[in-house]
């Protein structure tokens, strides 16, 4: 088999502007022709992008090379098999996903309705990418999409151009061009995208763009999903491995060279940990790159040199101590693995997502004041990381937000391709990944059907109001099970049982041993005198 190369494919090229709304009116008229509906049609359509991306793996791999100098390795498991193994779960499950599903929580007196809820496809949706894990960020919405029968426009993000072309040609070869186009651009491609009318807008980016989007999806009541990222903390208390914490926050930062939307931003860690986590992190920088950043071919790097510029402002602004790294060069845009020691909250480091590979360190007193200071940071983070004790870990998830969280480990909620992955507040809305891709996309349409043979049993509902009406109407009314103090009430039944008193199922239990044993010798006394 000749496998393709990214030199046999056209420079990477905007789509003119002036094409953007015959795009998308030929995929709101394929949608309107109910194409995309049938089951058979979404599984082809699925199946054929399968074999398109296995056919183009050289070339999806060599494109991130080219992009982000993504290793083979992270491109295999983070992006390529990422997406190959999505659409096999995705064709595995999709017929039981499109089947109406049972209405639950229906009085019996409605069940003669039949409710039931209808997976309807949303309508012809706009899937916006980022750069950081092209493939990922931008097929697996488009794998949401098909799967619940819209039709789409993808526009990958262009600073990633490399696999914004390949990703158009694979599209193109592989799907129906009725139904999923790909618009290439930045700016002005995606502005003028943003002026058509979508059924729904799936924005993976930053939050400054993530209003900006939500603001034109609000002029025409326009659905959104959408995937931002926050300064993520990572707290590390007092009883956690220090080894084990070190590795895995290395992890993220390593992984991609820390543009990582669920990457910690900044590490908390409790002031007489300290000194081991800084000495575990250097002990695994070195085991992980032992010839350095510069030395580690797999290392990727910075997308651009306007994210490298950033980056290296950022860091040179920080008032704190450089433990580990620092080293950069802007001609290869390499970026080392950086460990800072910050000592206020008030950093440079921690007042913006760094999106890269900065790992500022801040001593705490303890975990209510790491608590307070991620709170204060970011009170929705796009994800959250918590190094401790069981009661430690659950301190953290009961007193934060985040859009997601790992406990003991880092990015692991967000490398479940199947666990539903989103934000909240400013990290974004919505969510996707397995199931949650196709409801991402589908509109839940309830639906009921009234027999002819019980108008006369429900005419209770049509004027003129009777008084036998309303009696009728009177009695639908629920009883509560609480009183008005706001306590729950038992039930007749439920009072016999528990033999009247309150508490435990373990007291009632003791209250019947005590009832059956009285009744066990009363009876045995009226034996006797019969
Ligand atoms: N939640 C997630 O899954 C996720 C994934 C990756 C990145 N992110 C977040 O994205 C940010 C980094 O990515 P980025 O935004 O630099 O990626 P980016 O530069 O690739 O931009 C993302 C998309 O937004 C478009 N865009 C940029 N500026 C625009 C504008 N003014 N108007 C309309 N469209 C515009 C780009 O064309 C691109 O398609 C970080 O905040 C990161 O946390 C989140
Ligand atoms: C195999 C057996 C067992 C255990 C298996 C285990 C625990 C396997 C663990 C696998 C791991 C660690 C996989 C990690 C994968 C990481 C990935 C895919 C990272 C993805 C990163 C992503 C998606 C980043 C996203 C970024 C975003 C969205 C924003 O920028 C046992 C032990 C159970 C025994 C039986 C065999």
């Amino acid at each position: 088999m000749i496998y393709l190369k990214m030199d046999d494919l056209p420079a990477f090229t905007h789509t003119p502007v002036n094409d953007i709304s015959g795009i998308h009116d030929l995929v709101v008229r394929t949608f309107h022709a109910h194409t995309t509906r049938s089951l058979q049609y979404r599984l082809k359509q699925l199946r054929s992008l399968y074999w398109g991306l296995k056919d183009a793996e050289p070339a999806l791999t060599e494109a991130l090379k080219l992009d982000l100098g993504k290793s083979a390795h992270e491109s295999w498991m983070a992006e390529i098999m990422w997406c190959l193994n999505d659409i096999v779960f995705v064709c595995k499950n999709l017929e039981a996903w499109m089947v109406d599903e049972a209405a639950p929580d229906i009085p019996l007196m409605n069940q003669l309705m039949r409710p039931r809820i209808r997976k309807d496809p949303l309508g012809a949706v706009l899937i916006i990418g980022a750069f950081n894990f092209p493939f990922m960020l931008s097929l697996c919405p488009l794998i949401g999409a098909l799967a619940a029968g819209c039709t789409a426009v993808l526009k990958p993000s262009e600073n990633a151009p490399n696999s914004a072309r390949i990703m158009q040609h694979v599209i193109e070869q592989s799907l129906s061009p009725d139904a999923y186009q790909v618009v290439q651009g930045g700016v002005p491609e995606t502005t003028a995208l943003l002026e058509q009318k979508w059924d729904k807008i799936f924005y993976t980016g930053n939050p400054v763009v993530g209003k900006i989007i939500a603001k034109k999806a609000a002029e025409t009541l326009t659905p959104v999903t959408l995937e931002l990222g926050g300064r993520n903390p990572a707290i590390v208390s007092k009883h956690a491995d220090p080894r084990l914490a070190a590795r895995r926050l290395l992890w993220t930062k390593l992984f991609c060279a820390g543009q990582v939307c669920v990457s910690q931003n900044y590490v908390l860690v409790d002031k007489d940990l300290l000194p081991a986590l800084t000495h575990e992190l250097g002990q695994a920088l070195q085991e992980f790159q032992p010839k350095g950043a510069k030395g580690n071919e797999d290392y990727s790097r910075i997308v651009n040199e306007r994210q490298w510029d950033r980056l290296k402002s950022l860091l040179d602004s920080t008032k704190g101590k450089i433990l580990y790294g620092g080293y950069t060069d802007r001609d290869t845009l390499l970026f080392e693995p950086t460990v800072v020691q910050v000592e206020s909250a008030d950093d440079p480091l921690l007042q913006v997502e760094s999106f890269g590979p900065l790992i500022p360190i801040l001593a705490v007193q303890n975990l209510d004041e790491a608590i307070h200071i991620a709170n204060d940071t970011d009170a929705t983070p796009l994800a959250m990381y918590a190094f401790g004790s069981k009661a430690d870990n659950a301190k953290v998830l009961a007193e934060t937000r985040s859009g997601g969280a790992t406990l003991n480990d880092a990015m692991f909620h967000a490398s479940m391709p199947t666990l539903p992955f989103g934000g909240v507040g400013d990290s974004g809305q919505g969510s996707y990944r397995g199931r949650e891709s196709f409801n991402c996309f589908t509109h839940r349409r309830s639906i009921t059907q009234t027999p002819g043979w019980l108008e006369g049993l429900i005419d209770f509902r049509y004027p003129p109001y009777t008084a036998k009406k309303f009696k009728a109407v009177k009695q639908m009314a629920d009883t509560p099970d609480f009183d008005r103090q706001g306590n729950a009430k038992k039930s007749l039944l439920w009072w016999l049982l528990l033999l009247g008193g309150k508490g435990s199922i373990a007291s009632a239990g003791a209250r019947w041993a005590v009832f059956v044993s009285l009744l066990a010798v009363g009876a045995r006394m009226m034996a006797r005198v019969r």
